[in-house]
């Protein structure tokens, strides 16, 4: 798959996403901020990447989510949970840093703070019905099959 990216600041130029290795499925979103940035526990920053893309095709997306690493030793994740980038969205990809830790951790620039995934999605048409056809599991849900 082709994917059109812009660059929106030339300090990101020899710094753009890239495959880590053949069977990675993110590509590592950097912070183009131009000094470090503090983040104090709880808070949340809006990190600026210098680059945008578009899909261009509403049969993908990409999800932006939080790098393992950063998660689990610093507690850096994403304000949003996952950004969800649509594919006619062509403005700057945006990145929700929230520190979640209990110490303040320091966001250095061109740091690789986020991950991008290029996912297929299917639009949806829905039909009104006044009944469902057959299921094996009907309206069971929330733990019915004996989860604890
Ligand atoms: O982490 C993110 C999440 C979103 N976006 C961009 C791409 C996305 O297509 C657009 C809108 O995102 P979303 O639809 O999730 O935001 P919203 O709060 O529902 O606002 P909108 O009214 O713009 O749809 O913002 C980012 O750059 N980073």
């Amino acid at each position: 798959m082709h994917i059109d990216i812009k660059i929106l600041n030339e300090k990101i130029k020899d710094k753009l996403p890239a495959y880590a290795t053949s069977g990675s499925a993110g590509l590592d979103l950097r912070a183009l901020i131009d000094a470090p940035i503090v983040l104090e526990p709880s808070q949340t920053v809006l990190i600026p990447t210098g680059m945008a893309i578009h899909l261009n095709d509403p049969n993908y997306a990409a999800l932006i989510l939080p790098r393992s690493g950063l998660g689990h030793k610093h507690g850096i994740v994403l304000g949003n949970l996952v950004g969800l980038i649509d594919s006619d969205y062509q403005g700057e990809l945006m990145v929700s840093a929230w520190n979640r830790g209990q110490t303040t951790f320091t966001i250095e620039p061109f740091e690789r703070i986020a991950q991008l995934v290029i996912v297929p999605v299917v639009q949806a048409q829905f039909n009104i019905v006044d009944e469902f056809g057959e299921s094996n599991r009907g309206v069971g849900g929330f733990g019915s099959t004996g989860v604890k």
